[in-house]
Parts: C-alpha cells; structure tokens; sequence
C-alpha cells in the first residue's frame, strides 16, 4: 500500500534519513521501531507531508504521494493537540470537516465513536474538563473518523491505563480486521508482538531490519535450547551450570551443530526429559542486541 524508496532527509548537516526502502502491504499492522532520534519521526512526516523528503518517493496505492492523499491518512502524532476550550463533540465535527467527510456522515460517525468509547456523557464538555486518558480517547477519535484507509499511530498507548490501552488495542485490530492498513510507531515492545504482522527498524538513520514477525525472529534464533530433566540416571556435567529444584533440573544448551533429535536423544541417556524447548527471543531482546550492536560497530 506505501512504498517508500530510497528516501533521504537532513536537517542542516544531520542527516535524519539515509537510503530508506520500506514496503507496508496492505491491511497489515506495520511497527516501525528504532531508538530515540533514529529518524522515524522525520519518516512520519514525510509521509503525512508535513515536512519533504530532500530525495527519493513515496507511493500510496501505487502513484507518487499527492495532498489529496492526506484524506486517505489518519495520524496521531506523539504530541497530542487537541484544542482546550473547545467541547468535545465540536471539536471532533471540526476535525472531520477538515477531512471533507459531509456533517451528516460525520455526526453519526461522531456519535457512534463516543458511544463505543464510553464517551457519550461527556460531548458537550471541553477538552480541559476530561481527565488525560478521555482526552487520548478524543484524539483517537478525530484520528479514525474519517475512515482513513492507512492510520499512522505513533505511541498510540501513552496516557492510558491498562484497561483503556486494552480497548485502543482491540479497535486497532478491529480497524484492521476491516480493511486499514496501520503503521505503529512505539517503543513498547510487548505491543510489537501482540499487534504488528510485519516490523522495519530504523537506527541511526538507515533501516537495519525488515520483514515479519516470524521472518526477523526466526534470523535471531540463537539454537538454545531450555531443559528440565528428572530422575537422572547420570549426573548432568557441572559445565552445563543446572539449577536444582527438588529432583528438578533447569538448564540451557546450545545446539552446537547437533540437530534437535540428536540432543533430545543424548539428554533422554541422562534422564527423564520434561522440558526441551527452543528459546525464541522476544521483540524486546531483538531490540536491545540490534541497537547495541550498531552502537559498537
Ligand atoms: N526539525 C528538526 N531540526 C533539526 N534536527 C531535527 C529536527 N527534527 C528531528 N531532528 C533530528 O533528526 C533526528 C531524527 O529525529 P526523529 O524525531 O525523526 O527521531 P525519532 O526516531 O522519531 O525519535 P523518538 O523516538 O525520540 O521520537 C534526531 O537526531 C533529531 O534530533
């Protein structure tokens, strides 16, 4: 759905964007990630045009970005801006004439968005007298109420407690199951894992990793395997470091060019295998030794 092409930005010297290839297929929850400062801000904005690229393209829907492509665009941007003194159901029929939706389609839009948010009560109150996490619920709102059909949320969950991030998750996938392509910028990786089909890193400037879930996971595989035997039959090698837990024994070993099968067999000489099963990483892990590495090269 966007297509991203050897794109390049600097401010002044500093160059926020080098060489970025992206792809986001449709209907997908795409996660860009990246440290502090990598450069996914300044990609956002190209993208919502609110800032130009110094050279290269972006393709939506296959033909080179145009402004009449931001009705297509939802964005909730890091810095929320909602207007204080305005109320709420004003301010939402505001942001949806901006986007040219007719006021009849947008109030019951409107209404019917306030009402799955539990925010029914509270349309004729301004933005000041909502607490923080009603607010976020507001911008979330004036974010979707166009149907936008790529939705670009960066840090989507900050200020909300655990029970409403849980509902802005479900209408993510909600939003997704019909139709709209999501790009998600966050650095909270458990919602990586819960939400995002596909992921791309940005660090430093230029994209360092690319793919799915499953494909970048399966490229950091470390071949470690976790094991708990019992009822030994000989004693594990102290090498090995196994904790003890009654006649319980806990400990990792590397493949070491062996196939799964052939460890599994030499481990059932040892004892009773309970438990052989592959560490896989988390996105959070994936995360931390990328950026690290990249810092030491
Ligand atoms: N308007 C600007 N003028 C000068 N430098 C800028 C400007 N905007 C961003 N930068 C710099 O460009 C780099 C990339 O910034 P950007 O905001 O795109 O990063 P980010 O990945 O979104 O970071 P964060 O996760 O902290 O939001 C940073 O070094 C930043 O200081």
């Amino acid at each position: 759905m966007l297509q991203i092409t050897c794109l390049n930005k600097s401010y002044g010297n500093h160059r926020a964007l080098r060489d970025i290839d992206m792809s986001v297929p449709s209907g997908v929850v795409f996660g860009l990630l990246g440290p502090n400062g990598a450069g996914k801000t300044t990609l956002i904005r190209i993208v919502n045009q609110i800032i130009e690229q110094d050279s290269g393209e972006v393709e939506l829907d296959g033909k080179t970005l145009s402004p009449s492509d931001i009705r297509k665009i939802g964005y909730l941007p890091e810095e929320r801006g909602l207007y204080k003194k305005m109320k709420v159901w004003d301010q939402l029929l505001y942001f949806a004439q901006l986007k040219d939706l007719p006021p009849n389609e947008a109030k019951l839009q409107i209404k019917s968005w306030l009402e799955k948010l539990d925010l029914g009560a509270w349309k004729d109150k301004k933005i000041e007298d909502l607490s923080k996490g009603m607010a976020q619920k507001v911008q979330f709102i004036s974010t979707v109420i166009h149907r936008p059909s790529l939705l670009i949320l960066d840090e989507p969950f900050s200020g909300f407690d655990p029970v409403n991030a849980e509902i802005i998750k479900n209408e993510i996938l909600e939003l997704k199951e019909k139709g709209t392509t999501v790009i998600l910028s966050t650095h909270r990786m458990e919602s990586v894992e819960l939400l995002c089909d596909h992921v791309a890193m940005i660090n430093r400037s230029r994209k360092i990793l690319d793919g799915t879930i499953q494909q970048v996971k399966n490229s950091f595989r470390p071949e470690v395997f976790e094991i708990t035997l019992t009822q030994l039959k000989q004693p594990i090698p102290p090498e090995w470091i196994p904790k003890q837990a009654e006649d319980l024994w806990h400990f990792s070993l590397p493949l070491s060019g062996k196939s799964p099968n052939q460890l599994l067999s030499e481990l059932m000489e040892l004892g009773e295998v309970l438990v052989f099963r592959e560490k896989i990483p988390s996105m959070e892990e994936i995360f931390i030794h990328q950026v690290k590495a990249k810092a030491n090269e």
